[in-house]
């Protein structure tokens, strides 16, 4: 029997959410909607459902993600072409995309206890898994009836070898802390490594890329015979390449030079969460923003061309740190790589940042068709091939879809969660 699943994804600057018939294997899209630039006002509203198409409509009232939420949902209620949601009552699964699920290596549906277990994974994932849990709440209000369901963005990295997620630090205190490695974005890579393995018409079983997830958090992730191998973020989406209010990796003596209050609790962590001064500097007050005044790449990349000096600066540091992981990853993979993906708001929108990026590669048997990366945005494809058909590896842009990744979970996992079949 179909249902109606409503998949949420919550991110740093933006909120996801997607309405689905629960039909069998693949779900079917009925609406989806986005409200972004939540850390760069005004908010900014997309929705599509059929031919209705309203993009980047400005919306009032919206400052975070649960009034971002109520926004979407009254629209939904209130969309006469979308019947199938008349009222609270149709929604049956409320899919959540939540950040860091620590051990949790399946979907799991969000009872007392699970809620706890998030609860206190919260402050290692200070940008996301609060807000997730705040739309945990909102649902449980709004609509009672609903089945909350959590996807874990880590969860995809449960098969990276113990070498990559082991810390070299005392033994009994990360094994008590659980301090390891732990990745995130998994989501948004299931998807991509299927939509690759189709794409190539190749088993995932031997698919290995080297994927980049690039949004308001950055990612790249090495992927080995269809599993995460390794991947750019670490115990906390704070590690590696930096984004669009993070740091990335620094020293982390660096912390204590820049202010004597490192280890002072913030007072503006939401309520509920210890976040230190350090990680409210490193997370909230650093990247693009702090760099530029801007989260938007999209606008640093225009200005880095035009000769911006902070916005050319922020763009080169990007570039070089992507540079580090690829590099890596291609040496951790034997040189084995089926493509290079680029998938996210800036992946997929920025071509002059794949551009510089695949420059540096040529070395290895990469290259672009510069008139193909130019216009991968423009084309409604799952996958675009932006290679140069000399080259020996392939380029790829994948429109990443974390809602849908989740769907299909609700759909494959169905009698787990209590769907009828
Ligand atoms: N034309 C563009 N070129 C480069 N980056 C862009 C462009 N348009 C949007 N972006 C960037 O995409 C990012 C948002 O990506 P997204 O994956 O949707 O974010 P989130 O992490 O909130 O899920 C923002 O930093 C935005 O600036
Ligand atoms: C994990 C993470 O950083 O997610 P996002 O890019 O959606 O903020
Ligand atoms: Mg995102």
């Amino acid at each position: 029997m179909s249902e109606i699943i409503l998949s949420i994804n919550a991110g740093s600057s933006s909120l996801k959410v997607s309405v689905y018939k629960s039909t069998s294997p693949n779900p079917i899209q009925l609406a989806e909607a986005q409200i972004d630039g939540l850390t760069a006002p005004p908010a900014k509203l997309k929705y599509n459902r059929g031919d209705v198409r309203i993009k980047g409509e400005d919306v009032t009232d919206v400052h975070d993600q649960g009034s971002a939420f109520k926004d979407l949902l009254d629209r939904f209620l209130n969309d006469d072409g979308l019947p199938e949601v008349k009222d609270k009552e149709s929604i049956k699964f409320a899919s959540h995309r939540v950040v860091h699920g620590g051990d949790f290596s399946e979907a799991q549906i969000i009872n007392k206890d699970t809620y706890g277990k998030l609860e206190e994974l919260s402050d290692l994932a200070p940008l996301h898994n609060a807000a997730a849990l705040s739309l945990v709440r909102a649902i449980h209000d709004h609509l009672p009836h609903a089945t909350n369901i959590a996807f874990f963005d880590s969860a995809f990295h449960a098969t990276i070898p113990k070498q990559i997620t082991a810390q070299a630090i005392d033994p009994k205190i990360a094994n008590r802390n659980k301090l390891r490695k732990y990745g995130f974005h998994g989501l948004s890579y299931g998807f991509i490594v299927s939509a690759i393995s189709e794409y190539l018409d190749k088993p995932l079983s031997s698919l290995n890329i080297i994927a980049l997830h690039l949004g308001s958090g950055a990612s790249v992730c090495a992927v080995k015979n269809g599993l995460s191998y390794d991947t750019s973020m670490g115990l906390t989406p704070l590690a590696g390449l930096p984004g669009a209010t993070r740091s990335g990796s620094v020293d982390p003596s660096l912390i204590f030079h820049y202010t004597h209050h490192a280890g002072r609790l913030s007072h503006n962590a939401a309520k509920g969460m210890r976040l230190t001064e350090a990680e409210e500097i490193l997370n909230k007050e650093s990247g693009w923003k702090a760099l530029t005044g801007t989260t938007d790449f999209g606008q640093i990349s225009t200005k880095a061309a035009q000769g911006d000096e902070m916005c050319k600066l922020a763009f080169d540091i990007f570039v070089d740190r992507i540079l580090n992981f690829v590099a890596g990853y291609y040496v951790k993979l034997g040189g084995k790589v089926d493509a290079m993906v680029f998938a996210g708001g800036i992946g997929e929108k920025g071509a002059e940042l794949r551009d510089a990026v695949i420059a540096h590669f040529e070395c290895l048997g990469f290259g672009l068709d510069g008139e193909k990366n130019v216009h991968a945005a423009e084309k409604e494809d799952v996958v675009v091939d932006i290679s140069d058909k000399e080259a020996r590896h392939k380029v790829l842009v994948c429109r990443t879809d974390e809602q849908l990744q989740m769907a299909r979970g609700v759909v494959r996992d169905g009698p787990r969660f209590g769907k009828q079949q």
